[in-house]
């Protein structure tokens, strides 16, 4: 559902007085990284990426690498990113995300406070907050200064299983309660986007989709213009 300006919804206070009402933007692709990456080669698959189509935002979310290797992944992939006009985020950690100077970072419920990495980061930058299947967590997330709330995983993915399995209901609920963009996450293929677009999702993001494309990225990234299209409800 999309909010005319001059309609007033019931909010509570806090919302009311963070976020103004107004226009929500289309549906945009918001693609996040494999958990293993070989740098040089990443960086060739990130550029085709974003040639491929229009890209609100990347994460670049590794496991069980060090630090130093994380921090020259983001030196390496930051400038790619902004000649695509593309924002960085980076998975888990506010500390690294401050030191590599990239636009944000992805916290998950376990990955440390919003005030915390608010702290680190400054109010200029972007927080997104994990919450699962969950209307609590998200209002939540919104209280505690998140400039975004993620659901997920809508449907079965191998790229980080889930148990919880939320449903496009809680993004059109969520966006009429707040201005706060809503993030749909998991098991996202381009043929079970729209559901999650005319419910209202404001980016839809995806792994796999993108970069086990058998054609490439940037053929993974165009295979959304359709889905992405998708009217809301
Ligand atoms: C956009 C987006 N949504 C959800 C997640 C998952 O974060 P988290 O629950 O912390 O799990 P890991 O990604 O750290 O395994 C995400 N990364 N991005
Ligand atoms: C990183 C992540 N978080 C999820 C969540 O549910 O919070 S699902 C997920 C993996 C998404 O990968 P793919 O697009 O390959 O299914
Ligand atoms: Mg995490």
């Amino acid at each position: 559902m999309s909010l005319d300006a001059d309609e007033t919804i019931p909010l509570p206070d806090e919302f009311a007085t963070r976020f103004d009402q107004g226009f929500r933007p289309p549906c945009q692709l918001y693609v996040v990284s494999p958990p293993a990456i070989v740098l040089a080669d990443f960086v060739e698959a990130a550029k085709a990426a974003f040639d491929g189509g229009p890209v609100a935002a990347f994460q670049l979310r590794l496991k069980d690498v060090a630090d130093d290797d994380v921090l020259r992944a983001c030196e390496a992939l930051l400038p790619v990113c902004a000649a695509a006009d593309v924002a960085f985020l980076l998975n888990d950690r506010a500390d690294l995300a401050a030191k590599a100077g990239v636009d944000g970072v992805h916290l998950g419920q376990s990955d440390g406070s919003i005030a915390e990495a608010r702290k680190l980061l400054g109010a200029g930058s972007t927080i997104g907050r994990t919450c699962h299947d969950s209307r609590h967590l998200a209002m939540e997330a919104g209280e505690q200064g998140a400039d975004y709330v993620a659901f997920g995983a809508f449907y079965d993915t191998t790229t980080k299983p889930s148990h919880y399995r939320p449903t496009p209901p809680i993004l059109g609920w969520w966006t009429t309660l707040s201005q706060l963009p809503c993030v749909a996450i998991g098991g996202i293929f381009p043929e079970y986007a729209a559901p999650l677009v005319a419910a209202g999702a404001d980016f839809i993001a995806v792994v796999r989709a993108v970069w086990d494309h058998p054609a490439g990225p940037g053929a993974g990234v165009a295979a959304f213009a359709e889905a992405l299209a998708t009217p809301r409800g």
